[in-house]
């Protein structure tokens, strides 16, 4: 556990998904045994299969690459209509101070001619990759490694939105139906050593208490831990498309340190899936802290489609369109950056409000 925190360790279930989810007695009472442990626990493990580790090492090694890069280098990776690309160590800001996480975030990869980018549709464009790397060992470029594994990624993450609905007991498609073209991204993550920093954050902070975004967050770490998160309680209410959930119990009791361990993937909820289930399931609250050494992680989230508008399971009153949360948390996140700084020129904030950016299926 990362020095200074105070922490039970947590003993996560494991449960390795079935390769074709499918109507039956078993698999319907492995949907109901997630749904119970993501209510009790907030989080559970899903083994991770050969192919998954086989492409989970080459992304890693592609990370590590990235990072080892020169800053001018990684700094140029950036693009002025995508929130894509690098993100430096004290750039992020979650709850007005600023995060140690260095990042490189993936999001869909769209070319200028995409109907969607010629649109001005806000957060749409290229990912801006970096080029391909000098040496030629076993990987050459970011790209290719990183695809792969997120292809992976999201074949998990619809054998689990499947099991969700089984153990929910909602018809089949009430929320595989939000994820056709999901807005799935993946965040590349490096934190330094907490002696390593730059003093612009709070000392042994890597990233601030918060919840993310949409369906599910697949993540999985190396060997060096830094990971807390927060056990759904009673008496703590949040809605983070509401109110931000940022910064939420940080110096608080009650966090799990989730210890790393090999060949697995954790899973935890997100702010979508909270809104549907109307906090039946609710998003996980999570903080990073600082270990001695450096450390690298992989965070995917799977998601609905940009324009999904989504609307409780249960039927009852309410729709969130979910293109305008993922604007307004990039936004609030990224001030500075170039994206924002065009998305506000060009008055594309304004577009989430039309009727091509909202999908009501
Ligand atoms: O470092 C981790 O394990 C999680 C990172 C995280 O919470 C994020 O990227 O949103
Ligand atoms: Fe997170």
């Amino acid at each position: 556990m990362p020095p200074g925190y105070n922490a039970k360790v947590g003993n996560l279930q494991t449960f390795t998904l079935p390769a074709d989810v499918t109507d039956t007695p078993g698999h319907r009472a492995m949907g109901r045994a997630m749904i119970q442990t993501w209510r009790q626990e907030g989080i559970l493990q899903i083994s991770t299969d050969s192919e998954g580790q086989q492409l989970q090492q080459q992304a890693m090694e592609a990370s590590r690459r990235f990072f080892r890069r020169p800053s001018h280098e990684k700094a140029a990776c950036v693009d002025s209509q995508s929130y894509a690309g690098y993100i430096a160590s004290g750039e992020e800001i979650t709850d007005g101070i600023a995060d140690y996480s260095e990042i490189f975030t993936v999001l869909k990869d769209l070319p200028p001619s995409d109907p969607r980018v010629q649109a001005q549709w806000p957060c749409h464009g290229p990912c801006p990759w970096p080029p391909p790397f000098p040496d030629r060992e076993t990987t050459t470029t970011m790209k290719a490694p990183i695809e792969a594994y997120m292809t992976w990624l999201g074949r998990q993450g619809e054998r689990l939105l499947r099991l969700i609905e089984y153990g929910l007991g909602v018809s089949e498609g009430s929320l595989t139906r939000y994820t056709r073209d999901g807005w799935h991204h993946q965040r590349v993550l490096r934190f330094p050593a907490r002696n390593a920093t730059n003093g612009r954050g709070k000392t042994g902070r890597g990233i601030g208490s918060h919840t993310d975004y949409g369906l599910l967050v697949i993540a999985s770490q190396d060997d060096v831990g830094g990971l807390f998160i927060r056990p759904p309680r009673q008496d703590e209410e949040f809605a983070n498309w509401e109110k931000s959930a940022a910064g939420l119990r940080e110096e608080d009791d009650g966090w799990v340190y989730v210890p790393p361990v090999p060949d697995v993937h954790t899973v935890f909820l997100g702010d979508m899936m909270q809104y549907l289930t109307k906090n039946h399931l609710t998003a996980t609250p999570h903080k990073v802290g600082l270990n001695t050494r450096e450390r690298f992680v992989f965070a995917y989230f799977h998601e609905p489609n940009f324009a999904a508008v989504l609307k409780p399971l249960d039927g009852s009153e309410g729709a969130l369109h979910y293109g305008t949360h993922f604007t307004n948390m990039f936004m609030r996140n990224y001030p500075d950056r170039i994206t924002t700084q065009r998305l506000v020129r060009e008055n594309r904030y304004d577009k989430l409000a039309e009727r091509e950016l909202r999908c009501y299926s």
